[in-house]
């Protein structure tokens, strides 16, 4: 039986990102790519771009280790979005207004602020090298790489930033991130030999040097409303191009997010909301074997 069945759950959204996040601290047994898909897309159960899975700390001074499951039963190592609604809801239960988790991509601090109903995530320090984004074939300059889809001659997208915050970005620069059917270009992209690990793919419109609009379709979950680690990874890849400041506002289809790329330190810090929706226990039956 999963180590799901009959676990609390409370669903979130994160400006629209659909989160499910699950305090599994206690349980002794983990929790399966299975049972991550079983949650989004069986009968009776919760849809969602991204499940936070709280697992026991292993890290003194770290409140949990957070497993990021998207929809299709994959994993990811970051989850701006996700984090922020992990915070809030410890924060609600515990008081704290500051903690530090541990994910696959590594330690995070996050805090409650600058406003109350705001949630700040330090999401460490982005990667541009080709081995650690990672591509396929040596890029010395992955502020814009060769790639493109359509005729070779008029391609439709093309020369993406390419960037790592915990997971894979690639960055379209275009003049309208509504003029192109992100539906059916962004698995091809995602998909491309290019990305040996996959890619998230943003389309992404610099309004001016503090303002940037983006859409994201997300590695193994999709179109979405909001994608956080897109967001950072689109604000410093405008800024290696000199065509953005280090602290912007991003607009995404669900809302809005700050995002500053901290001099002092090289840290990414992403700010914004974070929407209790619902909570209640997962349905057994859900995990139940197909026969
Ligand atoms: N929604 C997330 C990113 C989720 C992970 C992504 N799909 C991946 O596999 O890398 C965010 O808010 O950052």
């Amino acid at each position: 039986m999963s180590a799901l069945a009959n676990h609390a759950f409370a669903k979130m959204n994160g400006i629209g990102n659909e989160i499910v996040v699950v305090d599994m601290r206690d349980a002794a047994s983990p929790v399966t790519p299975d049972d991550a898909r079983a949650v989004a897309s069986a009968e009776g159960g919760v849809p969602y771009d991204q499940l936070m899975v709280l697992q026991k700390p292993r890290l003194e001074g770290t409140e949990a280790f957070i497993r990021i499951y998207n929809n299709d039963g994959s994993e990811a190592g970051a989850c701006g979005n996700g984090m922020r609604c992990v915070v809030r809801r410890i924060f609600e239960k515990t008081g704290q207004t500051t903690a530090t988790f541990e994910t696959r991509a590594g330690l995070l601090n996050c805090w409650q602020g600058p406003a109350p109903d705001l949630y700040t995530v330090d999401m460490g320090r982005p990667k541009f090298g080709w081995q650690d984004i990672p591509l396929a074939e040596e890029f010395r300059d992955t502020r814009y790489i060769e790639l493109q889809i359509g005729p070779i001659d008029n391609p439709i997208l093309h020369s993406p930033s390419a960037v790592s915050m915990g997971n894979p970005h690639a960055i379209f620069w275009v003049d309208d991130v509504n003029a192109y059917d992100l539906g059916r270009f962004g698995p091809l992209l995602e998909n491309h030999p290019i990305f040996p690990e996959r890619a998230n793919i943003t389309l992404a419109h610099i309004v001016d040097r503090d303002h940037i609009t983006i859409r994201t379709w997300e590695r193994g979950a999709g179109l979405t409303k909001a994608c956080g680690s897109a967001a950072c990874a689109t604000a410093v890849a405008a800024a290696r191009l000199k065509r953005a400041n280090r602290n912007v506002e991003i607009t995404l289809p669900g809302g809005k997010l700050g995002i500053e790329w901290r001099e002092r330190d090289d840290h990414v810090l992403m700010t914004g909301t974070a929407t209790f929706e619902y909570e209640g226990t997962f349905d057994p039956a859900l995990f139940a074997p197909v026969t």
